[in-house]
């Protein structure tokens, strides 16, 4: 059976990705120290063998590199030579994922076979109802099981930096989580990165009517993705896997829970970036940490530790990054057999009070943001970011 897989992977694998095989063949040598969650893994690699088309060598290298880091740990390989093609775009996948824990590597390969398995025709029979996967997303994946919808930032080699086709894609998952039939929601992301924010090439795409168009098109974009997460009916969590920039650390005042890895930290860089505060963070940051320590984030650009986030009130609870997956999904499985509608009216009471005063503040944020992005302290931000002078 692992021979024959290797036989379609290598079907697939044009000229210089040849030598990419899947890693199924050692998956079974690894049979006795089965666990549950080694068990999901052996799954995912039985649906590997079922797909009946080519998912393609990006697709292919992510696979590779998730069995690695699953199974091995952080890549400890020397780096290939530049001519060494196959091997040195096997090795870039690996050491991209950084750090990140194998138990994280094994659920994101699950998760990533899985939404082949349904956008890539499986011809397995999966019980109906019981474990959906939703297709038609480049940048995210989105799983639906066990009354969890999962939707998890899906662009590892940006540190998940959220594009204009991401802001898009959260949106209708968003949309559609909300009228699902599951309990709650969960945003996460894959690799080592939670996210780094607002992705900086947002702002080269100059359409015809030049940079104020520009600024007027992502200002309405930015209010309507924060109105989502504003509105969103069901409870929300965030499973913070990393370190955590900008827009993606503004928005977790607008989630029901925030769980951390010990290894995020949280960064908004605003005024080092020429920009000024979203995501309802000049409302919602004063209200859970005081105006004292919010400015330290928000106008000094204070990286917290997931420690010092805690103890401020932006996150509910850090783990350390070694568990970090296991005990926050074991809490999250407890919490999805909870009632929903008594989750979701709960909700409603707890929140519904302040949004129209959230809608209010994201409108202006917007409005402020769209001056700013006008700002030479802004372009030469974004400038220098783009030519590699400066990073956070
Ligand atoms: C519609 C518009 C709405 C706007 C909403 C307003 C939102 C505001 C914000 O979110 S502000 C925050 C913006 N984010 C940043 O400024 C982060 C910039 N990135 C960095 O400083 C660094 O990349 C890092 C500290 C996050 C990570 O550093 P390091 O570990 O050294 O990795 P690399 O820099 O090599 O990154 C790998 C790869 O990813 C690309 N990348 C990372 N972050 C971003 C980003 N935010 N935008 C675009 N690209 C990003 C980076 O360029 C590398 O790409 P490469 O391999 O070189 O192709």
């Amino acid at each position: 059976m692992a021979i024959a897989a290797w036989r379609l992977a290598q079907r697939w694998c044009p000229s210089y990705l040849q030598v990419i095989s899947f890693p199924v063949v050692q998956l079974h040598m690894n049979r006795a120290a089965m666990t549950a969650s080694q068990k999901d893994f052996e799954n995912a690699m039985n649906q590997v063998k079922l797909l009946k088309k080519d998912p393609g060598n990006e697709v292919k290298l992510k696979l590779y590199a998730l069995y690695k880091q699953a199974t091995e740990g952080p890549c400890n390989m020397p780096k290939p030579g530049v001519f060494d093609l196959i091997n040195k775009a096997k090795w870039d996948a690996w050491n991209t994922l950084g750090s990140l824990p194998k138990e994280t590597a094994r659920q994101n390969y699950v998760d990533l076979v899985s939404s082949l398995s349904s956008s890539l025709e499986s011809s397995s029979q999966v019980e109906p109802g019981t474990d959906r996967k939703s297709t038609g997303y480049e940048t995210l994946m989105v799983t639906s099981e066990g009354g969890i919808t999962k939707i998890t930032l899906n662009r590892p080699a940006k540190k998940n930096a959220i594009n204009v086709e991401m802001y898009h894609e959260i949106m209708r998952a968003l949309k559609a989580a909300s009228k699902d039939d599951s309990s709650i929601t969960v945003l996460t992301g894959n690799g080592d990165y939670y996210s780094s924010g607002n992705d900086l090439t947002n702002f080269t795409d100059i359409p015809p009517g030049g940079v104020e168009e520009k600024a007027k098109n992502s200002a309405i974009l930015l209010r309507e993705f924060v109105g989502c997460f504003i509105d969103f009916p069901k409870p929300l969590i965030a499973v913070v896997n990393g370190p955590a920039v900008g827009i993606s650390v503004t928005i977790l005042g607008l989630f029901d829970v925030v769980y951390a890895s010990d290894r995020a930290t949280f960064h908004t860089p605003f005024s080092h970036l020429g920009q000024s505060p979203e995501g309802c963070s000049s409302y919602t940051f004063l209200k859970i940490m005081g105006p004292a320590k919010a400015t330290e984030m928000l106008v000094f650009g204070k990286k917290l530790t997931a420690g010092e986030a805690c103890a401020q009130g932006l996150v509910t609870a850090v783990f350390p990054d070694s568990t970090f997956q296991k005990e926050v999904w074991t809490r999250l499985k407890a919490f999805a057999k909870l009632p929903p509608n008594a989750m979701r009216i709960s909700k409603e009471v707890i929140r519904n009070r302040e949004k129209e005063k959230l809608h209010a503040v994201n409108a202006e944020e917007c409005s402020v943001l769209q001056e700013r992005w006008l700002s030479d302290e802004c372009m030469n931000a974004v400038v220098n970011f783009l030519s590699r002078k400066s990073k956070l």
